[in-house]
């Protein structure tokens, strides 16, 4: 908070200048609602802040979660790689464009097997709305309950043999309401496509330039805040 409460500052005195910044600070300082009214520097400094958290951990450790997996399974990271390579050639310069990563079919389905698997948010909290019965249980408005997201990912009635990392489970779409590793809704993860990008390209520039071991591969698991393997996937890695 105290650092972009530092550069809010130095911004506020240039709000009504054109300064060139065009970033999310100077939008959400721009930003009006219905009413004309401006956020307040709090609202400012706590959306940043959650987009901060919310975008940054949830990422990395989906990342952590690829090196793991294509370590795990030699097969899928070599098709990875093959069909990553293929489209290397196909582009000019070092960065890879959403136009690219959109042709790459196999790996965009490694990218949903990861976050499926990874279960950042194991789960979501709502408010029930109205009276709902559920497996001749009651559950009544006006209760907080929490949905969890991880068992719906883990369920061998929604995923077959759901602890296999297996890609291909992706050339069909899943069963509706099994699948809510963003969470769903009006409320419905902000980033969710910037992430499966993110991923993508990471992945794109990892299996192209490196090759990586897991220094342990049969570390143990540790299951709070997240689950992660308790060395938290140390690698050996070595350049292409
Ligand atoms: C693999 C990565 C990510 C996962 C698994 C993930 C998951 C989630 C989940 C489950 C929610 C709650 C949704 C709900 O209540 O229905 C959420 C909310 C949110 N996420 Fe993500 N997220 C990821 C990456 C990101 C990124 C990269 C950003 C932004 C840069 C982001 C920004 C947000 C924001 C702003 C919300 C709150 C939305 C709202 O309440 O209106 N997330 N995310």
């Amino acid at each position: 908070m105290s650092i972009f409460k530092v550069e809010l500052e130095k911004r506020k005195k240039n709000l009504n200048v054109e300064t060139g910044e065009k970033d999310l600070m100077d939008g959400l300082m721009r930003q009006k609602n219905e009413e004309g009214k401006q956020l307040s520097e709090v609202e400012v400094l706590d959306n940043m802040v959650s987009l901060v958290v919310g975008g940054y951990e949830s990422t990395t450790l989906s990342i952590m979660w690829a090196l793991f997996y294509l370590a795990k399974y030699p097969p899928v990271l070599k098709k990875v790689r093959e069909e990553n390579v293929l489209v290397r050639k196909n582009f000019e310069g070092d960065m890879i464009t959403n136009y690219e990563i959109s042709k790459l079919k196999y790996t965009n389905k490694v990218v949903e097997e990861i976050i499926r698997l990874a279960n950042i948010s194991a789960f979501v909290f709502r408010i029930v709305h109205k009276d709902v019965e559920h497996k001749g249980y009651k559950i009544p408005k006006g209760w907080k309950v929490i949905c969890w997201l991880r068992y719906l990912h883990e369920n061998p009635e929604n995923f077959e043999d759901p602890l296999t990392f297996n890609p291909d489970r992706w050339d069909e779409k899943p069963k509706s309401g099994t699948f809510f590793a963003f969470g769903a809704g009006k409320r419905v993860c902000a980033g969710n496509m910037l992430a499966r990008l993110q991923v993508a390209i990471f992945l794109h520039h990892l299996v192209v330039g490196y090759r990586w071991e897991l220094v342990n591969p049969n570390a143990k698991m540790s299951y709070l805040p997240n689950p992660k393997p308790v060395d938290g996937v140390e690698i050996a890695i070595t350049k292409i």
